[in-house]
């Protein structure tokens, strides 16, 4: 299926996912992995191609803009209340991620790692068979990326969902990926999809940005 955005061009070539199954979109800024995740949640359409099955899917933006100033517990209890009360889901998700400390404070006046963490728990909490994450990593320091990335990775496996994740961090990257999909430049994208990332990973590194490490 392909994406015009102006002068932009998305052109993305079939793949596979299952279940328990991490897929972690790769590539330089601007080169269409947001685009990728909007057409998979229903939000842009595709120009050509294939239609996008209706996916029951749960999406964590990449930009979060909280506009009410309301509680975190009363945002919890509005969007993911039968998640809180999971034990499961209060061991693997709330607790590592410290909601607990954040439940009195405003969403308006959190931090942007704070903010993030609330974002993650939101989306893990939805009920849905995929999770898509954009940017799951931004603003938190290095620890609590890697905190998050165990979090995603232990919820992925326990709740045998699939996650879709846009990364830039390359080490959790590496941590996360099942599967990769990788983006190659900048105005003429072709999504890689079943790259085995264990096998490939520093040619995937190559390829996304030019560098190696
Ligand atoms: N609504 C739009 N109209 C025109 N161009 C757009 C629109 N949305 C995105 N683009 C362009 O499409 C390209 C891909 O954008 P996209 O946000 O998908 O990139 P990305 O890979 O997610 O980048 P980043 O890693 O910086 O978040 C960019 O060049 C962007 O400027």
């Amino acid at each position: 299926m392909t994406k015009m955005l102006r002068e932009f061009k998305l052109q993305v070539i079939e793949g596979e996912f299952t279940n328990s199954q991490i897929i972690v979109m790769l590539g330089e800024s601007g080169s269409g992995k947001t685009t990728f995740m909007r057409m998979l949640v229903g939000l842009s359409k595709p120009d050509s191609g294939v239609e996008i099955p209706e996916l029951h899917v749960s999406y964590k933006n990449q930009k979060i803009n909280p506009k009410r100033a309301t509680k975190v517990k009363d945002l919890l209890h509005e969007k993911i209340r039968d998640s809180c009360t999971l034990p499961q889901f209060v061991t693997d998700v709330m607790k590592p991620l410290q909601i607990e400390q954040l439940m009195d404070q405003e969403i308006t006046k959190l931090s942007g790692g704070e903010l993030q963490k609330v974002a993650l728990c939101v989306c893990l909490g939805k009920p849905a068979d995929i999770n898509l994450m954009d940017e799951p990593s931004a603003y938190l320091d290095s620890e609590q990326r890697i905190v998050a990335a165990k979090v995603i990775k232990r919820f992925v496996l326990h709740a045998k969902k699939t996650a879709f994740v846009v990364e830039h961090d390359f080490i959790i990257a590496s941590y996360l990926a099942d599967k990769v999909i990788v983006y190659e430049g900048k105005s003429s994208v072709d999504c890689i999809a079943n790259s085995p990332v264990f096998v490939d990973w520093d040619e995937s590194l190559l390829i996304s940005t030019g560098y190696h490490i």
